[in-house]
């Protein structure tokens, strides 16, 4: 079977600094896998690389057997490939829905949305539809600026999904996030992957969150790939634990 994202030896230096020094790995349809590692190992470089931030160096990023690397974002999107960010892209004066529907613009790769605002484009039924999934119903109308930080990466979340996106990138949806939102948004996503079959790579520092959430979890070390493995092989594995979890 074609892997949805298959990664080789990618490779990204900046000046004298190697972030990423040759990553392999890839993602079956329908996987949620986790991406862990202590602070500057390379995992938000690594998915720059994947996804048109960043041009890797070397090596070679497919999505669905295609080549894409150095593909922009906007190319990525097309091909059903979204992300959230770590820190947060939502406008704070527009409201969730406008939000969603501007979201949605963009997985429709129109440039001159941010500039020009949102306009239905036919959106409002799916961003009403995202609302509806991810319960933010009696927020649709508030802006989001006066959303809670849990409140706001249900957004992030429910942005990333505007386009119907087959495989989503997040990057630390639970940095920041109270206990009771943390629960809401992972069994969103559980429910948004198991409905849709959306394919995930999850970066997180949340380890309980990580384990709960991931079929195979991935670490990263200095650059490289440490282990990779369903959560318990990864809680188990020494290396892992020496270089990681044992901190
Ligand atoms: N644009 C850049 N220019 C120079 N060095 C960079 C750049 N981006 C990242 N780095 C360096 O690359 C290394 C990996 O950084 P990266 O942000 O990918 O790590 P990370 O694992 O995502 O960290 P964190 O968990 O803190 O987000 C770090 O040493 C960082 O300082």
């Amino acid at each position: 079977m074609t892997a949805i994202l298959d990664v080789r030896d990618v490779k990204k230096s900046f000046g004298g600094i190697t972030a990423v020094n040759g990553v392999s790995f890839d993602v079956q349809e329908g996987e949620i896998l986790g991406l862990i590692g202590p602070n500057g190992c390379g995992k938000s470089t690594l998915f720059n690389c994947i996804l048109g931030q960043l041009v890797p160096s070397a090596g070679e990023v497919r999505v669905d057997g295609k080549l894409v690397t150095g593909q922009r974002p906007s190319e990525l999107n097309r091909l059903g490939v979204s992300r959230t960010f770590q820190l947060l892209q939502v406008f704070p004066k527009l409201s969730v829905r406008d939000n969603l529907i501007l979201a949605g613009q963009e997985h429709r790769g129109s440039m001159l949305s941010r500039l020009l605002g949102p306009s239905d484009a036919g959106l409002t039924t799916t961003a009403d539809q995202m609302i509806g999934f991810f319960k933010l119903e009696h927020l649709a109308n508030e802006p989001a600026g006066g959303l809670s930080c849990g409140q706001q990466k249900l957004l992030d979340a429910a942005m990333a999904f505007m386009g119907g996106p087959r495989l989503v990138l997040l990057d630390e949806p639970a940095g920041g996030v109270n206990p009771t939102m943390l629960g809401d948004l992972k069994e969103r996503l559980i429910a948004i992957n198991r409905e849709r079959r959306a394919t995930f790579v999850v970066i997180e520092h949340n380890m309980e969150f990580v384990m709960s959430l991931c079929s195979r979890v991935m670490v990263m070390a200095e650059g490289k790939v440490l282990a990779i493995g369903k959560p318990d092989e990864i809680r188990a594995n020494p290396a892992v634990i020496e270089a990681y979890l044992g901190h």
